[in-house]
């Protein structure tokens, strides 16, 4: 068993966005998307492993409101299951070229953006025509990265860590279907 018991993290957080505001949030960011790429099939990437219940429940979203999406996921990491970052450590990247097309970035979280700021710049470096970031969350703070901000956000956060929702406690709690704030 681990050191960082989940049961007694949840003990020592807030719940500060329950699913059914998530859900409502994830569904007011797909008309904006849904309007800014009409008639274009963008390339859908999933950051890996955070991303991927918002990414889900978005990709479906933009579905029923007549997006369609070519799906494809990366997995770049900086946090590795600790709750400070580190540098980042690709561990996956897409296998569609990327180049001429319109990109839509689908992650958890920014926090001080260094993950997201690697990622985008990647995606241009192959050619892409254009990179948008959808975050379920934004961190308020100042500490982040000049130049990075979400073209799509569902909720900001307090400066706290967070988890639920994709994002983990100790890689565990990623598939809380809520957003809870350590104290
Ligand atoms: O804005 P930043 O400070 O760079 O942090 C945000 C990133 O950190 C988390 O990923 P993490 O490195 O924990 O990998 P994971 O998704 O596999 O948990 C999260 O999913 C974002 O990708
Ligand atoms: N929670 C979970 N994952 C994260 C966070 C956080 O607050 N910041 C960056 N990655």
């Amino acid at each position: 068993m681990s050191n960082h018991d989940l049961a007694a993290a949840l003990e020592n957080a807030d719940l500060i966005f329950d699913r059914r505001s998530l859900e409502r949030e994830i569904a007011r960011m797909a008309v904006r998307i849904r309007n800014d790429y009409a008639g274009a099939r963008p390339v859908y990437l999933t950051v890996m492993h955070g991303g991927l219940p918002f990414a889900a429940q978005l990709a479906m979203e933009l579905g029923q409101r007549g997006l369609d999406l070519e799906f494809d996921y990366l997995h770049a990491t900086r946090y590795r299951g600790a709750t400070t970052g580190a540098d980042l450590v690709w561990k996956h990247r897409p296998a569609t070229p990327l180049r001429g097309r319109r990109v839509l970035l689908a992650d958890d979280i920014v926090d001080e953006g260094h993950t997201l700021h690697a990622i985008r710049a990647w995606c241009l470096e192959q050619g892409a025509a254009e990179v948008r970031i959808a975050a379920l969350a934004v961190k308020a703070h100042d500490r982040c990265v000049e130049g990075l901000c979400a073209d799509y956000v569902g909720v900001e956060v307090p400066d706290r860590y967070v988890f639920g929702y994709g994002m983990d406690f100790h890689e565990q709690g990623r598939n809380l279907p809520a957003i809870y704030a350590l104290r």
